[in-house]
């Protein structure tokens, strides 16, 4: 499980958290909702190690990370896939997933299967460089090489960003799928409502850095949760 609490996060002089608390279970998706600029990424990089906290408590399975840096959470199960994507476009779709071996052990250097079941459009493309695939097939390999690492803690930042319909379908499919195996806490963060709703076994709706409403999935009132996405 993870627990985030009453964290604070500054970029130089400005707050970008402010006593942010969050919950993430195994086998649930807990989704972070919220406009621009609010501080979606921002928690989705103090989770992951990106950038440190000034205060508050990160919690990974019963252990105090919020001092670790990327490399060491990665080592302790905790996976990113971040906004943007950030694939080696000059690398191949292979070589990107390799790297995706850096915190693992040398015996665990494997792809397993599963992945390219996940995902089979990127087995026909092993030897395509990354920056010759579509937005939506980088965002497949993005998720792809956050699973070479087995994690047990998936943080997706916006995963349908800029992504065509039949591609968020199967992203969809996929974060299902993990969510079921019921190995992983996914942290999903997002804007596009409907996305969030169907997948949403919790849920946390930002505004300008802090938390203002949090729940379960199926308590979730559309409206309210859309007052605070809308501009
Ligand atoms: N590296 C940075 N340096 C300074 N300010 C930053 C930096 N990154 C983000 N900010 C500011 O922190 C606030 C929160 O940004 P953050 O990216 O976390 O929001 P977000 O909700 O994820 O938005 P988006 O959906 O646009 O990514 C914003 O005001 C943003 O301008």
């Amino acid at each position: 499980m993870l627990v985030v609490e009453n964290i604070d996060l500054y970029y130089g002089a400005s707050q970008a958290l402010k006593q942010v608390s969050l919950t993430a279970e195994k086998g649930e998706v807990t989704c972070i909702l919220g406009r621009n600029g609010v501080g979606k990424s921002s928690l989705a990089r103090a989770i992951t190690g990106r950038h440190p906290v000034r205060s508050g408590n990160i919690v990974w399975e019963g252990k105090q990370i919020g001092g670790m840096g990327p490399a060491d959470r990665a080592r302790n199960g905790i996976a990113y896939v971040p906004q943007g994507r950030e694939i080696f476009s000059q690398l191949t779709v292979l070589e990107n997933l390799y790297t995706g071996y850096a915190p693992l052990k040398r015996r665990e250097r494997k792809i397993s299967s599963e992945i390219y079941d996940l995902f089979p459009v990127l087995k026909d493309m092993l030897r395509r460089r990354g920056g010759d695939l579509s937005g939506g097939q980088q965002q497949q390999l993005a998720i792809a090489r956050a699973l070479v690492t087995r994690p047990r803690l998936l943080v997706l930042d916006e995963p349908t960003e800029g992504i065509q319909p039949s591609i968020i379908k199967d992203i969809h499919n996929v974060i299902s799928i993990l969510r079921q195996q019921g190995e992983m806490a996914i942290v999903l963060v997002e804007q596009y409502f409907d996305f969030a709703r169907e997948l949403a076994d919790s849920y946390a709706v930002m505004d300008r850095g802090e938390v203002l409403l949090s729940g379960r999935g199926k308590d979730m009132v559309e409206e309210e949760v859309r007052r605070h996405m809308t501009v």
